[in-house]
């Protein structure tokens, strides 16, 4: 049995930092582990253009302990009027390395989203030429598709033909939910992968409604059936390079969350590996734990591996039920349980 396991030290491909004190409280928890993350621009108001971005980046720079080195990755959030000038002047300035389509008002922030993304032919054409990678919330919005639907339709109606029409786009379907999002990630070119959360690792659609409705177990996409689950592990955890890790990890104040409109979103930073691992090793692949959470997802944004290790030692991880952030109590994701595995250096 593997009590210990060193790895490089690895990336998270997509987070949220938030902003002022939240950002303040939260920035040590993904850069103890996580040499660089994708940083989500899903403000209010919303990371729009390069310039937004340099000074959100200053501000997270600023808010990592001392100590702590730690490189955030900036993406700026597309809209109706995205000009694509200032994204390719943002890649080539070293500023930004990805932008973000969200589907108008498909979760937290996403009211300043795209509403119709066959206009944003021009800024997928500029993105391909200049080497910026789209990373998408992948959830078609109407009202006659059911929410558990969302993920499967988004691909047939749009990221089907977002891929096809910008072959040489690198495309990121983000927190990947269902077999669908799976099977499409697999069948698709090298220029497609697909980030996968530890929660859509851990529970299914029942953690959310089942003995109560519990509000720290939505995020959006919400969790499904539990053979998307299953397909999910199986996914993570086959050593491919198109799935890698993405925490998705989105604090909101507690007060928030157990709200008669709860907030969607899984604050699961502060144990996100010992998360991971946890599953990797139920699943008898810790040999393939490095692959996902520390060289796949550079090898597809073409990036360096980082040269620093992590190590993660098989003992108890006691998850606390809130933590202070903020000024406000936040429910981190696994509050109250024990984990199997901690992160020792
Ligand atoms: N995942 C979530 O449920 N929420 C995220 C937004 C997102 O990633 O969709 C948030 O910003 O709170
Ligand atoms: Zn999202
Ligand atoms: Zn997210």
């Amino acid at each position: 049995m593997t009590d210990s396991l060193t790895i490089r030290r690895p990336d998270d491909w997509h987070v949220h930092l938030r902003d002022g004190a939240m950002l303040a409280g939260v920035a040590e928890y993904t850069a103890r582990q996580f040499a660089r993350a994708i940083v989500m621009p899903n403000l209010s108001p919303p990371v729009t253009t390069t310039d937004a971005a340099r000074a959100y980046r200053e501000r997270i720079l600023a808010a990592v302990p001392d100590g702590l080195s730690f490189e955030p990755l900036m993406t700026a959030y597309l809209t109706d009027s995205t000009d694509p000038a200032d994204l390719a002047r943002g890649k080539a300035e070293g500023v930004l390395t990805a932008a973000k389509l969200y589907p108008a008002n498909a979760t937290t922030n996403s009211a300043h989203g795209v509403t119709d993304i066959a206009h944003l032919a021009p800024v997928f054409a500029a993105m391909e030429e200049a080497g910026l990678l789209l990373c998408i919330h992948g959830e078609v919005t109407t009202s006659d598709i059911d929410v558990f639907d969302r993920e499967a339709v988004f691909i047939e109606r749009h990221l089907s033909r977002i891929v096809r029409d910008f072959p040489g786009l690198k495309v990121v379907l983000e927190h990947i939910t269902t077999s669908e999002g799976v099977a499409f990630v697999e069948a698709a070119g090298p220029n497609v992968a697909g980030t996968i959360t530890p929660q859509h690792l851990h529970i299914n659609r029942n953690a959310m409604l089942v003995g109560g409705i519990r509000p720290h177990a939505y995020c959006l996409p919400v969790a499904k059936r539990e053979e998307h689950r299953l397909a999910l592990r199986k996914a993570a955890t086959s050593g491919s390079g198109k799935f890698f890790l993405g925490t998705d990890s989105a604090p909101h104040a507690r007060h928030d969350k157990e709200s008669a409109c709860g907030c969607a979103g899984i604050f699961n930073a502060p144990f996100a590996l010992e998360s991971y691992v946890t599953v990797f090793d139920e699943e008898d692949a810790l040999d393939r734990f490095e692959q996902f959470a520390s060289l796949a997802g550079p090898a597809f944004y073409g990036l360096p591996v980082n040269e620093e290790t992590v190590t993660l030692r098989r003992g108890d991880a006691a998850v606390p039920e809130t933590i202070e952030a903020g000024g406000t109590a936040v429910v981190p994701f696994h509050a109250g349980e024990t984990l199997s595995w901690r992160l020792v250096a």
